[in-house]
């Protein structure tokens, strides 16, 4: 018997609510039960806030999507009236809807939902199309001027764009994912929807899977059509890819995960032979490869063969560094150490002299042990040798010849202010598109030596372009730090070329310090090493370590801001770092007491509200994102400098004015959903960026987050000050917990390339290898290969059979 069937509603009248999931409170891990915040569109309850807190059995219910409730209000002896769901059902919206929702979103300023029923009802669904043909329709409407006006206005602007958002709210999209979603797609937006709706899981930030099915089902595609079924297979592979970090997967894993994702989705029973069946077509089509016992999507199968062969095809092209390289080597560093006022260390020469004369080369260390310098050393060695100036002022209209890139917009800044050369995003260098990595059209680059730094936040895909951007004889030199997190997307580039026994590479161990001994430094070394330091909890010149419990945390985190801001420390020198976003020492919650308290609401001031948070002129934010096109970067922290409301605003149409280190962009409304307030950030966003002071939170609360990566990284973003509180023993599990190797398959393919030796290696880097050969654009396609009978698309796919579930 389900929990529901035990509540007793014989004395109710049928009371409804039909609304969307503001939030998920709670939700039981054993049963259904869920406590959910609904935002109210109608109801018969006789009730007059705009949200309610409902409670029942929710098998599957998702943020943001509407529902028809039905149930009884109750008063909880605690938490007071609550709406309690005997049975609810998804409420789809209609085209009607759809069209009420786009007359009275934010782009019709002054025209609420009341106001665009009567539109819609007084001239049918095809209101726009009328009032652009006879501007005197919106006369017989009983409108205000100004909201005539507005109407007019934007139905003109917007013209051809707003059939696509009405069909978009259609479906439910709010205004702001209709957007997100004409983004991408533009004008052929309706029709990649009706060819695949399966496409904006993939491929919109924020729609899941379940949201592309409920279109799937509105548009006709029954439960157990093929292209479901592989859509879901196809989602399982991604979405496993995506949480683990992983370039494959296997059978079992997938099949029972896309059983889930299916049946939860709608709730059909499908046969397990159905999917087995759908993953062989699908291997078939070359879409998902099989080798061994793994399953991988094409795209990363390709890319590590890929990387494989082009690391070793540069490697192996010719460098020419002189008949007298030794000597002038000699002469060289001594110059260079004369010019810094240092002696390099035996490690550092032999990396600066090794990088020198290597195709490829890898550097990797902690903290203060020289990276920088040795990159400083091996720019100036190597401009002299060739005979290159370092003065930018030299190639007005020409390419400089050293490339030096990092993966985010902050740590490029950075190497640009220690190197004092030019240094870009590799987003930047190889002309990709906002966002994604899938851009086949990318630079060519130009030059003879490219440095990259923070190499351990490149994916597999980022790197799969940067390679084949690369022409042959480039020299490259890859830095980074190994015991940093790995990339957020599938792969963990750096630590598998680093574990190939074929490249050229050097780990550096010994600190460099100069004067003052810094704590943070050895703190950072003994964490990687898997220890704390016994005197972790005593209070240093630059670290403390405050004790207190996940309850605490927001009162302790507002005292030593308070502390820092009477010091003297602006809000840009000390950042808050945390692992998660929600719960009471959450990222969520601290940004909001952050913000009360470094840049509160003055009456009068202007503000805005957006996803339940404010956003106020000084405000510290945080870009989500890759925007090439702005030279703004996931990762990127900027200021709130303006608010334009819709009243001052030309079109109508609100903006904030957002200044990213003296780049000030305008954000409109429909585009905050890539910004968020950054007080606090996550320590994945904090990766490639130093500050002067962290302050870093760490409790149990934590626990799932918690590893020794984790904390090395945040703990490494402090130049000068590290804050350090919470739970000691959180801080324990943190470096007792080691990350379990990502399943990658780079180590492999490298050692296939460089050693052709075992009888099937050979075979596929002979099959990568005589493709490359005939393929000038250096794309090996899987079907190709299929085609050509190379790979058997079959392999590690006959084992599946339903017994794999
Ligand atoms: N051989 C050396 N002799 C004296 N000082 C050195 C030497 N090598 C590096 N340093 C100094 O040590 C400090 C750390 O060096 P550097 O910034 O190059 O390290 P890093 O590995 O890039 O560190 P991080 O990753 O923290 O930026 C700098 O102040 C640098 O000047």
């Amino acid at each position: 018997m389900s929990q529901l069937d035990l509540l007793d509603r014989s004395d109710e009248t049928e009371k409804y609510i039909i609304g969307s999931v503001d939030a998920i409170f709670f939700e039981s891990p054993e049963t259904f039960y869920k406590v959910i915040q609904v935002k109210i569109a109608q109801t018969n309850l006789n009730w007059s806030e705009k949200e309610i807190v409902a409670t029942g059995s929710f098998a599957d219910i998702n943020e943001g999507v509407e529902y028809h409730f039905v149930g009884k209000l109750v008063t909880h002896p605690r938490y007071g009236q609550q709406f309690q769901v005997f049975n609810y059902q998804n409420e789809m919206p209609s085209s009607k809807s759809g069209l009420i929702a786009y007359l009275s979103s934010d782009t019709f300023t002054g025209i609420g939902e009341k106001t665009a029923t009567k539109i819609v009802e007084t001239l049918g669904m095809d209101a726009i199309a009328q009032i652009i043909a006879d501007e005197k329709k919106v006369k017989k409407l009983g409108l205000s001027k100004k909201q005539q006006e507005t109407l007019i206005e934007n139905l003109r602007a917007n013209n051809g764009t707003q059939q696509i958002i009405v069909e978009l709210n259609g479906f439910g999209f709010g205004s702001q994912m209709a957007a997100a979603i004409y983004n991408r797609y533009r004008e052929k937006t309706v029709e990649i929807i009706h060819e695949d709706p399966y496409r904006l899981a993939r491929e919109i930030p924020g729609i899941g899977f379940k949201r592309a099915d409920q279109i799937a089902e509105k548009i006709g595609l029954a439960a157990d059509t093929p292209q479901r079924i592989k859509a879901g297979l196809l989602q399982g592979i991604y979405d496993i890819c995506q949480e683990k970090g992983n370039t494959y997967t296997n059978a079992e894993q997938l099949l029972n995960q896309t059983m889930v994702l299916l049946s939860n989705s709608r709730r059909v029973e499908l046969s397990p032979e159905l999917l087995a069946d759908q993953l062989l077509e699908l291997a078939n089509d070359g879409v998902v490869v099989g080798e061994e016992n793994r399953i991988y999507l094409r795209k990363y199968y390709e890319s590590e063969w890929r990387i494989a062969e082009r690391i070793k095809e540069i490697k192996e092209t010719k460098i020419n560094v002189g008949s007298n390289f030794d000597d002038d080597f000699k002469h060289l560093i001594a110059k260079v150490e004369e010019q810094l006022g240092i002696k390099y260390g035996v490690d550092q020469i032999e990396a600066i002299k090794e990088a020198l004369q290597s195709k490829v080369y890898l550097l990797t260390g902690g903290p203060g042990t020289g990276k920088t310098t040795i990159i400083n050393g091996i720019v100036a060695i190597y401009a002299a040798l060739k005979d290159i100036s370092l003065d930018i002022n030299e190639y007005k209209n020409e390419q400089f010849p050293i490339l030096l890139a990092a993966p985010t917009g902050r740590a490029s800044k950075r190497m640009n202010e220690t190197t004092g050369l030019p240094a870009s995003t590799i987003h930047r260098l190889l002309g990709l598109g906002s966002g994604d990595e899938d851009d086949s059209e990318h630079n060519q680059l130009e030059g003879s030596l490219l440095i990259v730094d923070e190499m351990s936040m490149v994916d597999t895909g980022l790197f799969d372009i940067l390679m084949d951007a690369i022409p042959k004889n480039m020299q490259v030199i890859l830095v980074g730090d190994k015991d940093q997190l790995p990339s957020v997307g599938p792969g963990q580039v750096f630590a598998d070329l680093l574990a190939s026994p074929d490249l050229p590479k050097i780990e550096l161990k010994a600190i460099y310090r100069q004067e003052n001994e810094s704590s943070i430094i050895t703190l950072a070394h003994a964490i990687k090493d898997g220890t704390l330091p016994a005197d972790i909890k005593e209070g240093k010149r630059d670290r403390s370590f405050i004790e207190c419990n996940s309850y605490q945390i927001e009162n302790v985190v507002r005292q030593v801001v308070e502390r820092a801001k009477a010091k003297g420390f602006k809000t840009r020198d000390f950042q808050v770092l945390a692992p998660m976003y929600r719960g009471p020492a959450g990222i969520d919650k601290l940004n909001e007491m952050l913000q009360e308290i470094l840049n509160p609401h003055i009456t009068g001031k202007k503000q805005v509200e957006f996803n339940k948070q404010y956003f106020r002129i000084g405000d510290k934010v945080l870009h989500l994102v890759n925007a090439p096109e702005n030279n703004i970067f996931n990762g990127d922290l900027g200021e709130i400098v303006g608010i334009v409301t819709s009243k001052e605003s030309k079109d109508h149409q609100e903006s904030l004015i957002i200044d990213f280190d003296d780049n000030e962009v305008e954000f409109k409304r429909k585009d905050w959903i890539k910004i968020r307030l950054a007080y606090c950030i996550s320590i994945h966003k904090a990766q490639g960026s130093e500050f002067k002071m962290v302050i870093l939170p760490m409790v149990q609360q934590y626990t799932r987050m918690l590893n020794r990566n984790l904390l090395y990284t945040a703990v490494t973003r402090a130049r000068d000050f590290l804050i350090l509180l919470g739970e000691p023993s959180a801080y324990i599990s943190s470096v007792n917990r080691v990350a379990v190797n990502r399943e990658t398959t780079l180590i492999q393919r490298l050692m296939a390339v460089f050693n052709p030796s075992p009888a099937d290696n050979v075979e596929k880097a002979d099959n990568i290898s005589e493709k490359k050969g005939t393929y000038e654009s250096d794309t090996i396609l899987t079907t190709d290969l299929i085609n050509s009978g190379k790979i058997d698309p079959m392999i590690g796919m006959g084992e599946i059979t339903p017994s794999s579930f």
